[in-house]
């Protein structure tokens, strides 16, 4: 019986909550898993939305499972499952049939792929979406990418299963090709730099002013009652106040400084050099992840070089430093995500909505916040002006930049590693200083290769030396 409105691949942490999610706002769905007992044992345990739901045990079985024109999400690991899915599908499939990657692709890979649908079909969506576990259980946000029309299509189903922000869902259409996850890995920069920025609070607070994870969890949950408030900052205080049920210690003292990855902001870092788009804060997040897994090298410098943290004297930072700086940083963090969608539009002659991803940004994924109403509102009011120029952030940041300053420095005089926040402290510098010392860069420049500089006080490209010798 083709009667499921959709079908799903890929019943792992985010498929099978997503499947549930669908069957629950009343859609029937046809479900495959490689392994097949998944399948199985995730249809016994679906509870009253079983009725709801297709379980089958082959893709034969998945696709006449669909009524036509099918529409099947994948929702399985990026890169070559993704290829291998598509593969194994298009025999089953008809060319106006639909395949939705919901995972996180890198976007070259899903604008490959978009290519390849439009000369051989089936028709084929990229879908960034956001929430982890929870969020595409009940309701993430969704960032789609492709034809507007295949987008329509879904959209019902979509925006019914989408986080919903005072009614309106927070998912929308990014535009063509990889747009959509384009618009996701961008989000998981954000995600690397707003958690790192975080992690480099809650060090100050552990290594600099000797506070245990209790006191820094409730320091973090008193700033999420703030401007701070978001999703990252309410899990921070719940992961810093838990205790492990084994030894009765605080989870984070006995969880491994080494950060895993599964290459969404590294992607992100990597575009960003492609597009020549300045993301210090993310590219910071980055480095910092790979950094954390050199285990046995900081082990060795610190035998080496002694330990780095020192305690700060009395009163140094209070927690109002630091929550003043991260709201600092957040602004600048935020503001250099946007920058990097709209300087992707020219080459990838795309027309991404700002102002709609920020809405799209509101509820549902794992960077939502409240600042994210504003970024809208600010993106809507002048859509290629930095979100740090626009008056209410730029009035944030007068009042806050002092409080980034003083915890940058304060830490980087007592050994304390805070490279996000301190990237942040330097974009701010640089993009408040309408002379800075490039024309340096360009002397050096000419001096060994003849390239030539513009000068300050007449027009022209080409100037040259002499130099003196
Ligand atoms: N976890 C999260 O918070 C988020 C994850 N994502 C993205 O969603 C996608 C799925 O992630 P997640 O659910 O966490 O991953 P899981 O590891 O929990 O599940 C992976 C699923 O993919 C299947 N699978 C793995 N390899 C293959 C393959 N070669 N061919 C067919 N099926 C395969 C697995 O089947 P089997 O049971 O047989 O192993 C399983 O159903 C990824 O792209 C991830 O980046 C996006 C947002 C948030
Ligand atoms: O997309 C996500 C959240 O938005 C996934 O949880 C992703 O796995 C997070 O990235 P990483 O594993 O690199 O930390």
């Amino acid at each position: 019986m083709s009667h499921a409105q959709i079908g799903l691949i890929g019943l792992g942490t985010m498929g099978g909550m997503l499947a549930l999610n669908i069957a629950e706002k009343g859609f029937d769905i046809a479900v495959f898993n490689r392994t097949t007992k998944v399948t199985r044992s995730f249809h016994e345990t679906a509870g009253a939305l079983a009725p709801k739901i297709t379980p089958c045990e082959s893709l034969e079985a998945l696709v006449q499972a669909i009524a036509k024109p099918r529409a099947i999400i994948l929702m399985v690991p990026a890169g070559e499952p993704v290829d291998e899915q598509i593969a194994a599908l298009r025999p089953y499939l008809d060319a106006d049939d639909l395949i939705i990657d919901a995972g996180n692709a890198n976007f070259h890979d899903t604008e490959r792929r978009a290519a390849e649908a439009e000369k051989q079909g089936p028709r084929f969506l990229g879908s960034g979406v956001s929430g982890g576990e929870e969020g595409a259980r009940h309701g993430p946000a969704i960032m789609g990418g492709g034809a507007r029309s295949d987008w329509d299509r879904v959209a019902p189903i979509l925006n019914a299963i989408a986080a919903q922000f005072e009614g309106t869902p927070c998912a929308g259409f990014m535009g063509k090709g990889g747009s959509g996850h384009f618009v996701k890995a961008v989000h998981n920069g954000i995600e690397y730099a707003d958690m790192q920025m975080i992690a480099e609070t809650y060090g100050v607070m552990r290594d600099g002013m000797k506070l245990g994870a209790t006191e820094c969890g409730e320091i973090f949950a008193k700033w999420d009652e703030g401007v701070l408030k978001s999703y990252l900052i309410e899990i921070s205080g719940k992961v810093a106040r838990t205790a492990d049920p084994e030894t009765g210690a605080p989870m984070l003292d006995i969880i491994l400084d080494r950060a895993g990855q599964k290459g969404t902001g590294r992607w992100t870092a990597i575009e960003a050099q492609h597009l020549a788009a300045p993301i210090p804060v993310i590219e910071a997040a980055v480095m910092a992840r790979n950094l954390s897994s050199r285990l046995e090298a900081r082990a060795e410098g610190e035998d080496l070089f002694g330990t780095g943290p020192e305690a700060l004297p009395d009163g140094a930072l209070s927690a109002e430093d630091l929550e003043h700086a991260m709201i600092a940083g957040k602004i600048l963090c935020y503001a250099q995500g946007f920058e990097l969608l709209r300087a992707a539009n020219a080459p990838f002659d795309w027309a991404l909505p700002l102002p709609e991803i920020a809405l799209v940004w509101r509820d549902g994924c794992i960077i939502r916040s409240a600042m994210l109403d504003d970024m809208a509102s600010a993106l809507s009011d002048a859509p290629d002006r930095n979100l740090m120029f626009a008056p209410f952030f730029a009035d944030l940041l007068k009042a806050h930049h002092g409080a980034l300053r003083k915890v940058v420095s304060t830490a980087v005089a007592h050994g304390l590693a805070v490279p996000a926040l301190s990237m942040a402290l330097s974009y701010f510098d640089t993009m408040r200083t309408a002379r800075g010392t490039a024309n340096m860069i360009q002397g050096q420049r000419d001096f060994f290769g003849a390239h030539g500089f513009e000068r300050t006080d007449r027009e022209g490209k080409d100037f040259h030396g002499p130099w003196a010798m």
